[in-house]
């Protein structure tokens, strides 16, 4: 079922996409006199243009700021840059226009790969104001730059002779831009055409896994390693991208003016574009489009100018808001009342309408987490035997001498650990033991110090980032489910596998068949690891809206995603009730069934006793006790360890409490 709900959801995507097609096209047609009757006024037609260019822009800075979360306030400053660069590669190097716009894109391009490497190190407001000062700077260079006419702007009679561009000329046609009465605008084509063919790129990324792995990036830079990405490398790239749509929307501005001036390009440029991505709905896909359509009508349609006079006449002549604080008044109430922008707040609501609708609320209550699919246990080699011996298992990590100190704590002293194929390795330890810490020594996280070293499947893993450690097939969860929240627990698993299928990116871009293929494949691997821990049903749900147990079993499904041979699970039974713990172990006995070796960090003793192979007990940092769990109930050491927390026994049935 809901297999059917994703196709319908495909097919209705295909139909807007369609619609938008036909919009654009119409519009085109009608600006040119003898094909779709009158033409549109001038003024109206460069709305239009200023809508097209506007929505480039900011489908661009939807990818950085709304779906990488790192809010751009420059965007204007490619724009700029798109606009004079192809402009000047046209007039000042006489370049046929192909290849002005193409430059333009690149060196806009090129900025923007050039600021991430600043920007890349930094998170949150730091990149706001990083890219801030980069549109302040580059709007004064553009002021004081003598090549591009200073405040007389770009061409001007001084410099030039003229004070337009040539328009350029395709197939005999001359593409006139919107400026003169009784001439068809044909530019107007040009620019349609870039824009479709733009937001195409754009819908082609943001619905991939390299838009997945963006969300990743918003929700935690840790969590995104851990997937497979490399946090640097994709920031730098989506930054590189947002620029070049910057620079295409600016060579389509060039176009549309034929002269170009530094006041076009002030910092207001920058910030209306990230008003209309917040407007609109920051990180969805349409969000952009409905942010630039409702700010550049109310500009357009003098409603601003209406709302002014308004208050003007009925309030106070001296006290009103202006344009600017009507745009910023409408920026503060979207962002109080839909944080999630026109469109966010639009699917959430028809989210829970369909919930309420189909009662699913109340089933969601009452659902339980792993759930798992009967033939799975069933097949698990596990039901038959107690704990295996553990000599017949190959090693497959084995992590030596670790230690590590946070100022001049000593989290984790001298540990030593191995994992075994198949098998389940318990790590417990009373809360600060340093089990976290070891994880994430592990995974790459911390570095090992010298003198520590890890082996992955016979291969030295010392040094690795996470994203290598993913490579080489390592998955982990976390001690509080880290999923992205707004998406559906199918995307959310889909994101465990993207790093392994090596998508390139102009395949993306151009969404070639290979890549719906891997798409489809995904999909369907995602949908059977959902089935298999008994949450297929919830599929489509938004992973922020499923209970906490649920989201734990997606969690575990998106660290299955990637088909390890290594599976470390921080503290997964935390916040499960006894029910769901039970069912969990026996997912995780169905799992080592299969090969695959997990490391299971936990203080919940009855599920320890009950399904580990092998037992690490940790205080202070340093290994106690190293033995199977039968051995963890008697010793003295891992028994007054536990007595700090006010346990008394840890008694066969695996209870730890007093
Ligand atoms: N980032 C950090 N900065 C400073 N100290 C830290 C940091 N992370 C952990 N510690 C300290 O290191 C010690 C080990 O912490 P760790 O989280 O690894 O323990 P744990 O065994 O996982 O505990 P719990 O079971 O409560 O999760 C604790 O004393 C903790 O306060």
């Amino acid at each position: 079922m809901s297999e059917a709900v994703a196709t319908i959801r495909r097919d209705l995507f295909r139909k807007d996409l369609f619609v938008l097609i036909v919009v654009v096209a119409v519009a085109a047609i009608a600006i040119v006199p003898g094909l779709g009757g009158d033409p549109l006024t001038i003024s109206r037609s460069q709305s239009m243009g200023s809508i097209a260019v506007a929505l480039v822009a900011a489908c661009g800075l939807n990818l950085l700021a709304g779906y990488s979360g790192l809010v751009s306030l420059g965007q204007g400053a490619f724009v700029a840059i798109g606009a004079y660069v192809s402009a000047w590669m046209l007039l000042g190097v006489g370049l046929p226009w192909p290849l002005a716009m193409l430059s333009a894109v690149v060196v806009s391009a090129g900025a923007g790969a050039v600021l991430s490497l600043a920007a890349a190190r930094l998170s949150g407001p730091q990149v706001a104001m990083i890219t801030l000062a980069f549109a302040v700077m580059l709007h004064r260079l553009f002021v004081e730059l003598e090549t591009f006419g200073r405040l007389a702007g770009y061409p001007n009679v001084s410099n030039h002779e003229t004070s337009l561009l040539e328009p350029i000329e395709v197939g005999g046609f001359v593409l006139e831009p919107p400026l003169f009465a009784g001439t068809a605008p044909l530019a107007m084509v040009l620019v349609g055409i870039i824009a479709v063919l733009s937001f195409l790129a754009y819908r082609n990324l943001a619905q991939s896994a390299w838009g997945r792995s963006l969300r990743a990036l918003s929700t935690n830079e840790i969590v995104a390693s851990h997937i497979g990405i490399n946090p640097r490398r994709r920031k730098t790239a989506v930054f590189t991208v947002a620029a070049a749509f910057g620079g295409v929307a600016g060579t389509m501005q060039t176009q549309l003016q034929a002269h170009l001036q530094p006041e076009s390009f002030t910092f207001t440029l920058s910030l209306s574009l990230i008003i209309m991505v917040i407007l609109g709905g920051a990180g969805r896909l349409y969000g952009p489009v409905v942010g630039v359509l409702v700010l550049m009508t109310l500009e357009h349609s003098h409603a601003m100018a209406s709302l002014v006079e308004f208050q003007q006449q009925n309030l106070s002549d001296t006290w009103f808001l202006s344009d600017e604080g009507l745009t910023g008044l409408l920026l503060i109430l979207t962002l109080v009342f839909l944080p999630s922008g026109i469109v966010g707040g639009a699917q959430q609501l028809s989210h829970r309408l369909r919930a309420r609708r189909e009662n699913s609320s109340a089933e969601l209550d009452e659902a339980s987490a792993f759930e798992v699919d009967e033939s799975i246990v069933k097949s698990a080699v596990r039901q038959e035997q107690v704990h295996v011996d553990l000599a017949t298992r190959a090693e497959v990590m084995r992590l030596q001498d670790v230690t590590h100190s946070f100022a001049g704590l000593k989290a984790v002293d001298d540990m030593q650990l191995s994992l075994r194929e198949g098998t389940i390795h318990a790590l417990v330890g009373p809360n600060g033991a340093g089990k976290t810490t070891l994880v994430n020594l592990t995974t790459g996280v911390y570095p090992l110090q010298a003198g520590a070293s890890c082996t992955i499947l016979d291969a030295d893993a010392t040094g690795l980032a996470p994203h290598a450690i993913y490579q080489v097939g390592v998955a982990r969860t976390f001690q509080t489910p880290q999923l992205f929240q707004g998406e559906s627990a199918l995307v959310n698993v889909m994101a465990g596998l993207d790093a392994k299928l090596g998508e390139s990116f102009l395949a993306t871009l151009l969404r070639l068949p290979g890549i719906r293929r891997k798409e489809a494949e995904g999909r369907d691997r995602a949908m059977e690891l959902l089935r298999r821990l008994g949450i297929e049903e919830h599929a489509n749900t938004p992973a922020g809206e499923l209970p906490y147990g649920l989201q734990r079993s997606v969690e575990l499904a998106r660290a299955l995603a990637s088909d390890p041979k290594i599976l470390i699970l921080d503290e997964p039974a935390a916040g499960l009730n006894p029910s769901e713990t039970y069912q969990l172990g026996t997912t995780l006995e169905a799992i080592a069934a299969t090969g695959v070796a997990i490391l299971l960090v936990e203080h919940d003793m009855s599920l320890v006793i009950r399904v580990a192979d092998e037992v690490t007990c940790m205080e202070r940092g340093a290994r106690i006790y190293h033995g199977d769990a039968a051995g963890l109930q008697q010793d003295e050491r891992v028994l007054t360890a536990y007595l700090g927390e006010g346990h008394v026994t840890i008694d066969s049935k695996g209870s730890s409490n007093a």
